[in-house]
């Protein structure tokens, strides 16, 4: 049985991240990157997919853990009949190769501690050849090779095709390992001093933090979701990843798995303007360049999704080795989805460049230059059928969520030109344009029999993203048909209250068989929504029943099932993070709809 998505805590190096399980065990890492392949994947099979425990003998899991302040440094307490040992857990920031530090610290009595590290290349598959070195043991296969040793020297020995290490630790004693990763081709990288890479990476972390200028009830929950969402930043690139995981299932035991080690336009955009909002303009200005590295090219041939620096190739493929987690199968690395049509992407793009304009992020001059030809796109393709935000795999519809991100474009893209007349742009043309589109989904897109925002065209079902209307501008929070889709999406989509994204019982519109979770995202925006609507009190319960699905260490998957009372989906995931700091700045007072 595999431990809870919600047993997981982050840490991570801003170019890569592993899952640490209550149980001691790193259940996930890729190395060097996100998207590299991982050589630990027990997350998504078992042992012999590849983990690192790390445990006092016989334990089952820690008492308690948490960050060490406002940091992605873990400390894992261990309470044992014979004493209580920390363990310290973190990847310190890189300027050389990944490492991965495990400082086990006795505090009390004296505790027998045992190590044991599976190494797997190649997502769980490749069982390197291990050999000692200089005080290391050293495992190769092909372009991966792996350092590890501990300071001071503990026994460590081979067996059944994995690497123990056999110690005990006092009270006051301290036995570090560090587990070094890098190209086989290449020498050794010199060694890291496991303490005082601790003191460094601690500081480096509460620097970044100190700089959140959010005071007040909810400024824990944010922090930790603004370290969250930088810990997913690809520092090399500026790129942000949705998740730093694949696979982890929508539905246990269903088929709703996909690879979030990518950057979404949308996932990102949507982080840079939250970082913005709280001052952090240097990862939101590396998040801009990353954007116009990107997108460079033909508007036609904008992808939903890029790699860390920008790749475009990403292709979807199973890796048939893994069972995935609680036999969720398939496991798939690459995604599909980065090839749809997805017509929000346009309006989110712009409307970030927007936002950064307002935030006051210097512009970039070619920056206009690509919303000039996404707008011409647009003119050109609004009316066409998309995959829509939810991606869906079924076929394209006339998505109203879609259509009124377009709106979105034309809006931003007018209101730039009226700000900064030195731009050139086809104003008259361009307002023409936000109103026909306004007109329009006005027209097809509202069901006023129903009183409600409709998900797609002629359609009589629901979508939790019409709930963004008022939130982007496209009607008053007032007006009386947001306040009624607000209150038929709470009516049909509330699932144990939490907000489902669409409905699935009926002949899902994404293709797909099966179920999922509430949608965290989707249950944030209704808060949104209902505070933007008046309902102060009902957002605020809503906002503190989110918060209590974190888990221990504050970290949120994409999706929960309050029935079961289970976090489900890749974890942790950006836009579950950005929903959390958006609320949390709407109930104080810090953020406002557009
Ligand atoms: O559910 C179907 C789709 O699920 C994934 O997309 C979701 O995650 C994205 C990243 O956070 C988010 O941008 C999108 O709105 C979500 O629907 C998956 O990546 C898709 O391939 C899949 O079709």
């Amino acid at each position: 049985m595999s431990a809870l998505i919600e047993d997981y805590a982050l840490i991570g190096d801003l170019q890569t991240a592993a899952l640490v399980g209550r149980n001691g065990s790193v259940d996930w890492l890729c190395l060097p990157r996100f998207d590299s392949a991982a050589c630990f994947a027990a997350l998504l099979g078992d042992e012999g997919h590849g983990h690192w425990r790390l445990a006092p003998v016989g334990a089952d899991e820690c008492a308690h853990r948490s960050y060490a302040g406002d940091s992605l440094v873990l400390e894992s307490v261990w309470e044992t009949d014979a004493g209580t040992v920390k363990v310290t857990d973190f990847m310190p920031q890189r300027d050389r190769a990944p490492d991965l530090v495990r400082i086990v610290e006795g505090v009390s009595g004296s505790v027998e501690m045992l190590g044991v590290l599976r190494l797997r290349f190649g997502h769980g598959a490749v069982v390197p050849w291990m050999r000692r070195d200089d005080d290391h043991h050293v495992a190769v296969a092909g372009p991966d090779s792996v350092w590890l040793r501990s300071e001071p020297p503990v026994s460590t020995f081979g067996r059944d095709f994995s690497t123990r290490s056999e110690f005990t630790v006092e009270a006051g004693q301290k036995v570090a390992f560090v587990l070094t990763w890098h190209p086989s081709h290449e020498p050794r990288p010199a060694l890291v001093d496991p303490h005082d890479a601790r003191d460094a990476c601690l500081a480096d972390w509460r620097a970044w933090a100190d700089r959140c200028p959010l005071r007040g009830p909810y400024r824990e929950a944010v922090l930790r979701s603004l370290l969250t969402l930088k810990a997913l930043t690809y520092e090399p690139t500026g790129g942000i990843v949705a998740a730093p995981t694949t696979s982890l299932p929508e539905e246990i035991g269903g088929v709703r798995n996909w690879d979030y080690r990518y950057c979404w336009l949308r996932d990102s955009t949507l982080t840079l303007e939250t970082l913005l909002a709280l001052g952090y303009e240097d990862e939101a200005g590396a998040w801009r360049d990353w954007l116009l590295r990107a997108v460079a090219g033909d508007p036609a041939d904008l992808q939903t999704m890029y790699g860390l620096a920008g790749e475009r190739r990403l292709p979807e493929s199973e890796l048939d080795w893994l069972p995935g987690y609680e036999r969720s199968y398939p496991v798939r690395v690459g995604n599909l989805a980065a090839g749809q049509l997805q017509l929000d992407v346009y309006g989110e793009v712009i409307d970030s460049f927007h936002a950064a304009r307002r935030g006051g992020l210097g512009g970039r001059p070619h920056a206009w230059n690509i919303q000039r030809c996404f707008l011409e796109f647009l003119r050109d393709h609004w009316r066409e059928p998309d995959s829509g935000l939810w991606e869906v795999r079924g076929p394209r519809r006339h998505f109203t969520h879609s259509k009124v991100m377009a709106w979105v474009a034309a809006d931003r893209a007018v209101r730039t030109l009226e700000e900064d007349p030195s731009l050139r742009g086809d104003l008259d043309g361009w307002r023409v344009l936000r109103e026909e589109i306004h007109r329009e989904v006005c027209e097809r897109g509202y069901d006023a029999e129903r009183g409600t925002f409709t998900q797609y065209y002629g359609s009589r079902e629901l979508d939790a993203a019409t709930l963004l209307i008022p939130r982007v501008g496209f009607l008053p929070p007032d007006d009386p048909r947001v306040v009624s889709t607000v209150d038929t999406v709470r009516r049909e989509l509330l699932h144990h209250g939490l907000v489902r994204r669409y409905s699935v019982e009926c002949e899902p519109v994404d293709g797909l068989p099966g179920g999922e979770g509430a949608f965290l995202a989707c249950s944030f925006w209704l808060a949104d929504a209902l505070f933007l609507t008046g309902r102060t009190k009902e957002a605020r319960e809503l906002f503190e029943r989110l918060l209590a699905v974190r888990n221990d260490v504050g970290l949120l998957a994409e999706e929960y099932d309050p029935e079961a009372g289970r976090q489900l989906g890749n974890f942790p995931q950006a836009f579950s993070h950005i929903g959390l700091v958006g609320t949390a700045l709407l109930l104080t007072g810090h953020g406002t709809a557009d």
